[in-house]
């Protein structure tokens, strides 16, 4: 037997090696599924050509996956999209959609959150005679789903414990005797299951030809992989056993292909056409901003934020991390004139139902809730999003943020971060199957300085990258960005733990920290209290240092150990490199901001050449504002106060411009053009405070997120 020492060494090597296999593992999985999805896409496209020849089909070959050629309802549709909907043009792939279910497909949606999935059946549902299900999980989305067709002048109902006696005879009637106008009735998926009078009055109406199709929202809601898994969803499969030639529409905002393939399993939709549209949400701003340590600051900037970002009243979301953290920063919010309150699991139904309302109505400004605050929420016009504290994974992340900007104008997410939230989560989500692993890729989103956000949410869903359009803080900023090598730094962190270990002593990351605020002075480059717990975290996500967790009756503490690739960095085979902010210039702030008022510019006008060449049959007017001048203003970015102003004068000179002046006016208000003579740092209300006693409004690892 060696020495504890020479066995201490063998153990690190086999855990860095079983590292290496576990990633090797997720390597081959990932292949895996690749291909999985390859394989069906082939056997997609097999069954479809074999579909489509088989005798007694009218469809010819070559034109059964071409949804996007001419079909004989175009003009309806065009119709009914712009008179009903008021809408101009179709988003990506709904026209096709459209025309799949036109067809008389099943087809599955994937289109990300405020991508337009309603018109997808809605628009259907008129063009086709009869009356389309809608099944939807929740009774808020159904209520403001019927409250929107109405107002479009659609008879569209819903059959739920809230509809009164009146409304279900008429219902009922409209399905068994065809009697009054009912175009589109709404469910939930309990009634599929659990109420056998309905589904009788379904069949008749189905054996009269009367039931037009069938859209299953939030059909993610069927798979126990998805994140929202409905029991009473996975007895929907019934509705395509008992009406097998009416076309089933199944849409989500996001399913893994574990997901696709299990929901095309449970509803009965083998050969569905599916449409998988980009993750990418082109109109939201991503950002980072460092959290500041003293509460009582995070709250003055993020009013500031608010008051000064969005004025007259733009609707927004502050997600916490715990319920007590929500009341307390809807309280401070108040405190400085913004209109805001609390939504979480604890809060009574009807209280919660009630700002959920006045939320939606224009009435508050702002809801402050933790993730109890979720599916339901359809509000068009949210225009930021900020995270007080950390999401636990990129795909909370993603699904939280894109609340924000759902009609497609440009909008804002902003996510505070600061290293020591890490173990505040971290003990949370250990328990969870990967869970630190998908807290640690959020992490690894949070702390890079130098990468496009965007591109971090691509590589999480294996989508191809797409240009960023400097919509994100990263690609938006003129901020020097230095990578240290601080594998120095790295090596004395492990040393100083292994002692510790030795001596049977732990140390959290903050202790840990602070041991190494005296300790590292020794070595150069000297960091700061920040970078310091950046580095422990960085350490961490890259799997040299590790999160052990201790449990006491109240709580879940983390504490840090030497992790699988610490040898490597203590033999000098691994370089460890931090990336910290440079020397920003006196006018990094107001330059940033300069960009994201010239990408959300960018980003409008593009929109805007969009819309009005759709309006002129697609082609631009040229007379209204020629390309030329587009294309100067797109990729003119101005650098200072006078660029700015300069584009904007242009923009004054010409037809549509004071059109989108208007539009991005709120975005970001032009006079704070006058910020640019003043050197400010970049948190002003910091400075106010000096002097003051800071309060702390919590930090607490309360019970649930
Ligand atoms: N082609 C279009 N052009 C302009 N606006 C559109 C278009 N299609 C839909 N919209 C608008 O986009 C907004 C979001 O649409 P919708 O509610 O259908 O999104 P969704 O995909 O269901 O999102 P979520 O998953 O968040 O519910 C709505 O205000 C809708 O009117």
């Amino acid at each position: 037997m060696g020495s504890t020492e020479e066995l201490f060494d063998e153990l690190l090597g086999v855990e860095s090696e079983l590292q290496d296999v576990e990633d090797q593992i997720k390597s081959l999985l990932t292949r895996q599924e690749n291909l999985h999805e390859r394989q069906s896409e082939l056997k997609a496209l097999l069954e479809a050509s074999e579909f489509a020849t088989s005798p007694g089909r009218d469809l010819a070959p070559e034109t059964v996956e071409n949804w996007s050629q001419p079909f004989e309802w175009d003009t309806q549709a065009d119709d009914v999209r712009f008179n009903i909907f008021g809408i101009s043009a179709y988003r990506a792939n709904q026209r096709e959609i459209v025309n799949a279910a036109m067809s008389g497909r099943d087809v599955l949606v994937i289109m990300a959150a405020g991508g337009g999935k309603s018109l997808c059946y809605q628009l259907p549902a008129i063009l086709r005679n009869g009356v389309a299900l809608v099944v939807s999980p929740l009774l808020s989305l159904i209520q403001d789903q019927v409250m929107g067709l109405a107002a479009l002048g659609i008879s569209a109902f819903m059959l739920t414990s809230t509809t009164s006696k009146e409304d279900e005879k008429f219902i009922y009637k409209a399905l068994e005797k065809g009697e009054g106008e009912l175009k589109i009735l709404y469910v939930t998926p309990e009634k599929i299951s659990k109420s056998k009078r309905f589904m009788s009055k379904l069949e008749k109406c189905h054996h009269a030809g009367r039931l037009s199709l069938i859209a299953i929202d939030e059909a993610h809601c069927c798979s126990q992989w998805g994140h929202d898994f409905r029991p009473d969803y996975k007895n929907l499969g019934i509705l395509k056993t008992q009406f097998p030639n009416i076309p089933v529409i199944a849409l989500t905002a996001t399913a893994t292909r574990k997901v696709q393939e299990d929901l095309k399993e449970m509803l009965r939709i083998p050969r569905c056409v599916r449409f998988v549209s980009t993750v990418n949400r082109p109109n939201l701003f991503y950002m980072v901003r460092e959290k500041p340590s003293v509460a009582k600051t995070l709250i003055d900037e993020i009013a500031e934020y608010i008051q000064m970002s969005h004025p007259n009243n733009e609707s927004g979301i502050v997600y916490c991390f715990s319920r007590k953290e929500c009341e307390q920063v809807a309280k401070e919010l108040r405190d400085r004139g913004i209109s805001a309150d609390y939504y979480h699991a604890d809060t009574d139904v009807n209280v919660r139902e009630r700002v959920h309302h006045r939320w939606s109505n224009g009435k508050l400004q702002v809801i402050v809730g933790t993730v109890a605050f979720g599916m339901g929420i359809n509000k068009p016009d949210v225009r930021f999003v900020i995270h007080h504290s950390l999401s636990k994974s990129m795909e909370t992340y993603y699904q939280e943020s894109g609340r924000a900007g759902r009609d497609g104008l440009p909008s804002e997410c902003i996510l505070y971060f600061r290293p020591a939230d890490v173990p505040r989560q971290s003990s949370m989500v250990f328990f969870e199957n990967a869970g630190l692993q998908n807290l640690y890729d959020i992490v690894r989103y949070c702390q890079t300085k130098g990468e496009c956000r965007r591109s971090a949410f691509f590589k999480h869903f294996a989508e191809p990258l797409q240009d960023c359009n400097g919509m994100c803080d990263n690609c938006a900023s003129s901020g020097e960005v230095k990578e240290l090598d601080v594998s120095d730094h790295a090596r004395l962190i492990i040393s100083s733990l292994q002692n510790m270990q030795d001596n049977d002593q732990r140390a959290t990351m903050l202790q840990l920290v602070d041991k190494m605020k005296v300790k590292h002075k020794e070595i150069g480059p000297e960091l700061k209290r920040d970078e310091l717990e950046q580095l422990v975290i960085h350490l961490i996500v890259e799997r040299v240092l590790k999160e052990e967790f201790q449990h006491t009756a109240y709580t879940t503490n983390s504490y840090i150990s030497v992790g699988p690739l610490a040898k490597q960095v203590s033999q000098g085979n691994k370089i460890i490199r931090l990336e910290v902010s440079g020397t920003k210039n006196s006018g990094s702030n107001i330059i940033s901001k300069l960009k994201r008022k010239s990408s959300g510019l960018e980003f409008r006008l593009d929109q805007l050449r969009k819309e009005l060449a759709s309006a002129h049959g697609g082609i631009f007017p040229h007379s209204v504002l020629s390309t030329q001048q587009i294309s100067t203003l797109c990729t003119e970015r101005p650098k200072t106060a006078e660029q700015l102003e300069e584009i904007i004068g242009k923009l004054k000179t010409m037809k549509y411009g004071k059109r989108i002046l208007e539009e991005i006016d709120n975005y970001e208000s032009s006079n704070k053009l006058e910020d640019f003579s003043d050197d400010k740092e970049d948190r002003p209300p910091a400075k106010k405070l000096r002097g003051k006693k800071p309060v702390m409004i919590v930090d607490s690892s309360e019970d649930e997120a």
